[in-house]
């Protein structure tokens, strides 16, 4: 976030146009939490993951009203544009306060969970993945010394980037990911059998399984325990959570964020209005917002079979009927 908001900042100042940021997103939009920003106030900041303007979850915003409120305290400062940093619910905050407000929105991709439309990568995936690969292989330590099955829960919201991406860096055994689970879900059945299958093959050892958030009830360390108790099979949960969030951005989140947040002002000065600022394909691109949510980003097809089917231990020809 930083790193995309220095970007826009010094953007703007490259082009002689005034910046001031609302503290807190949204919620500091409706209480008027405006500061002038200006390049200095952006020095050294890449560097830091999070954002020095603050962020906030807004229920409130989605009101009709709220947007008003929102379009007399920008006009209260003349502002011409706004630039909004987030994911597919910002974008939706962004296009509702369109429908109230003369101004300009553009959006830039912030979101760990990489889930929106029209962009290869959102700002934060990479140092996501990255986390959550380092924590995968610190586990693998006590695993393989243990011979025990780890469950690695991890971040996502509905969508399973941040699974796959993890799970393949770190040779993961297995993923649930949300994506499969609409296909055909895991049962525990299903799951104990591919682990022992796992063992035979390879003999004592780690078996290390990586589960998107929501998509187990009570999460790794309910499963963990049914593994145990249920089943006698050694296994603890351990769960990323909002460490995935934090630390230093990996140096693809900055030039990514450096990139975008100067395409988001580049994209207002040529008149853009409603859209993302985007890379596809190595391109700049400038997608409609409403695109962001409602076309689906889906999950790298290869990569999953390549995880799915090609490096998994056991397989499909030499599974039994109650292997999934
Ligand atoms: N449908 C909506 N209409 C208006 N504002 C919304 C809508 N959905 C989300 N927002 C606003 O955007 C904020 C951020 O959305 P959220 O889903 O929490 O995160 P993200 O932007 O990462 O997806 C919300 O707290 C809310 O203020
Ligand atoms: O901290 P909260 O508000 O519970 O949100 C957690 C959610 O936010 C996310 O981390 C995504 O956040 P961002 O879109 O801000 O990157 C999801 O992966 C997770 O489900």
């Amino acid at each position: 976030m930083n790193a995309a908001l220095r970007a826009v900042v010094l953007a703007a100042d490259h082009y002689g146009i005034e910046t001031i940021a609302f503290r807190h997103g949204y919620k500091g939009l409706l209480e008027n939490d405006a500061v002038p920003i200006v390049a200095k106030d952006v020095l050294h900041i890449l560097q830091y993951s999070g954002t020095i303007i603050k962020s906030a979850r807004c229920q409130r915003f989605k009101e009709v009203d709220a947007a008003k409120e929102a379009a007399a305290n920008l006009d209260s400062h003349a502002i011409d544009a706004l630039v909004v940093i987030g994911g597919d619910g910002s974008f939706r905050g962004a296009d509702h306060l369109a429908n109230h407000w003369q101004g300009k929105v553009i959006g830039v991709p912030g979101t760990i969970d990489n889930d929106l439309y029209g962009t290869d990568m959102t700002i934060g995936y990479a140092t996501a993945v990255n986390i959550a690969m380092d924590a995968l292989d610190k586990i693998r330590d006590t695993a393989d010394a243990m011979d025990r099955v780890f469950i690695v829960e991890v971040m996502g919201r509905d969508a399973g980037f941040i699974g796959l991406g993890s799970a393949m860096a770190a040779g993961a055994e297995r993923m649930i990911l949300p994506e499969l689970q609409k296909e055909k879900p895991l049962t525990v059945a299903a799951l104990v059998k591919h682990i022992q299958r796992v063992q035979e093959i390879r003999g004592e050892g780690s078996y290390v399984m990586v589960l998107s958030e929501h998509q187990w009830p009570g999460g790794a360390v309910s499963l963990a325990e049914q593994l145990e108790a249920e089943h006698h099979l050694p296994c603890r949960p351990c769960l990323l959570g909002h460490i995935q969030r934090g630390g230093a951005p990996a140096p693809a989140d900055r030039i990514l964020a450096s990139e975008l947040g100067v395409h988001a002002v580049e994209l207002l000065l040529a008149g853009e209005h409603r859209v993302m600022a985007g890379k596809r394909a190595n391109e700049r691109v400038a997608v409609p917002l409403t695109d962001t949510w409602q076309k689906k980003n889906p999950l790298d097809q290869n990569l999953l079979r390549i995880q799915h089917e090609i490096f998994n231990p056991v397989k499909k020809n030499r599974r039994t009927k109650t292997d999934n």
